[in-house]
């Protein structure tokens, strides 16, 4: 199976060019008002009309109400919902109802939250540290038995561990930010092509 790589935190037309040129399947844009990078949806609206018709958008949220969210993501054209933090069942199944959704969760929720998606094709579930955008991995190794077939990885991925950490869970899409920055919200391109490359390549 072929891993699709997402590279988050998108804050710039520039940016968003830049991952799209070295192979990213996905760029993430940031709506959470807690966060560094974050982006409003006019930039996200402009930089998804820069990377052509196959690249995703995928716009991130977290403790924000439904409306917000899909206000948000309507002005900002994305293609994809990621849902951070405690969510209830049905909060989740109402963004379904109109966008993919990248469900991010805890290892500590997995087992619940596991369940709860299985059989609803149109949430895929994202390992990731407690922390969003913290830059901190994952135990990979007290995961590897748990892991759910097709969900996807983040928490602290970067160029030099991405490999390793595709090896040991052997996820359907990886996702990184903090380690592919120059600052926060401003990617370093080299870091972007390598990570890139280095998901591909494993
Ligand atoms: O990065 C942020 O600031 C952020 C804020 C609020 C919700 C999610 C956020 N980022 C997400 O964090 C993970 C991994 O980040 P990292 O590579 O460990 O820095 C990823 O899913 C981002 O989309």
């Amino acid at each position: 199976m072929t891993v699709r790589v997402k590279v988050c935190g998108t804050t710039s037309v520039h940016d968003a060019v830049l991952s799209a040129q070295a192979g990213a399947d996905a760029l993430g844009f940031i709506f959470a008002p807690v966060s560094k990078r974050l982006v409003t949806p006019q930039v996200a609206r402009e930089a998804g009309l820069n990377v052509g018709p196959v690249v995703a958008r995928v716009g991130v949220f977290l403790g924000q109400g439904l409306d917000e969210v899909l206000r948000t993501a309507e002005a900002a054209r994305v293609s994809a919902v990621q849902l951070h933090g405690p969510l209830p069942g049905l909060y989740v199944r109402q963004v379904a109802a109109y966008y993919p959704v990248l469900r991010v969760v805890r290892p500590a929720d997995l087992a619940a939250e596991a369940g709860m998606w299985r059989d609803e094709p149109g949430v895929t579930l994202m390992l990731d540290a407690p922390e969003p955008g913290g830059g901190v991995p994952l135990d990979w190794a007290a995961l590897r038995d748990v892991f759910p077939r097709g969900a996807w990885l983040a928490g602290g991925l970067g160029p030099a561990n991405v490999a390793a950490a595709m090896q040991a869970l052997n996820p359907a899409g990886v996702d990184a930010v903090s380690r592919l920055e120059a600052s926060p919200g401003v990617k370093d391109p080299a870091l972007v092509r390598e990570f890139v490359r280095a998901a591909r390549s494993s």
